[in-house]
């Protein structure tokens, strides 16, 4: 699934910045036109359609709308949400697009991950073949995020089912850092950790953009600072 993201500085302030980020669980989109979102116009990005349940990959609770564990109503099939991260200083928006868990719309992956900001790469911790999954996704992924640019997470989820467990926290934790990746494990049946994902994104993201804005004006005080040289040189001749 994906990510849009719309970032507010509070007070009404400052600038609304739009990025697209893009969520990738376990799933696999259909890609049909996105639904529009209540007040907004329709999406350029695709959407996945169906939904394969029960492969226990996904992190339901990302869909950020209050609801009780096991209780999908028709209507919440879809699979986009939103969730807005309140950081103090700002909020970030998130438009999330979830993906669906069918391996044979593997090809199609990209368009989900195109423009992305950030992916959650979620697996199920009592499925090591949803692990290697987990890394086939992320070879995807690194093909369509530039190198240094895109949040992405491996998420571990079901700790509720800590007898089965089959993928280690260490296993999770090496995985993620050997490949440059946020970790974290979570319970969506229980709301462990699901909240703290998003705000560890968000926080992510912001940094992220921090730090490429102060190298931007770092760039142009190079410019700046540059284009008297030459002039000087010839006026001296
Ligand atoms: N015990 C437990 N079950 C979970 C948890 N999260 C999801 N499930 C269950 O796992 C099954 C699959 O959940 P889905 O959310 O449909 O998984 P998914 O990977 O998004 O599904 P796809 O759309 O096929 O990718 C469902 O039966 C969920 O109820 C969890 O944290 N703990």
């Amino acid at each position: 699934g994906g990510v849009r993201k719309d970032l507010q500085t509070r007070g009404n302030r400052a600038q609304t910045l739009e990025r697209q980020a893009w969520s990738v669980t376990s799933g696999l989109p259909l890609p049909q036109p996105p639904p529009s979102p209540p007040g907004k116009g329709s999406r350029a990005l695709p959407r996945p359609g169906g939904r394969r349940k029960g492969d226990g990959w996904g992190l339901r609770t990302c869909r950020g709308r209050p609801r009780a564990f096991g209780s999908e109503q028709p209507w919440e099939t879809g699979a986009f949400f939103t969730k807005v991260v309140d950081l103090g200083a700002s909020s970030l928006k998130l438009e999330i697009w979830d993906t669906a868990g069918q391996e044979k719309y593997h090809s199609v992956c990209h368009l989900y991950f195109r423009g992305a900001n950030a992916a959650l790469l979620v697996y199920d911790i009592t499925r090591k073949d949803s692990f290697h999954k987990a890394r086939q996704w992320l070879a995807d992924l690194e093909k369509e995020l530039h190198p240094g640019e895109g949040v992405v997470m491996l998420v571990g989820n079901k700790t509720d089912l800590g007898e089965q467990r089959e993928v280690t926290f260490q296993e999770g934790k090496e995985f993620a850092e050997s490949n440059k990746l946020l970790f974290m494990e979570t319970s969506a049946k229980l709301n462990l950790q699901v909240s703290e994902v998003f705000s560890t994104v968000a926080q992510e993201l912001l940094q992220r953009e921090a730090r490429q804005s102060h190298s931007a004006q770092g760039d142009a005080a190079v410019v700046l600072n540059a284009s008297p040289a030459p002039q000087a040189k010839c006026c001296a001749r």
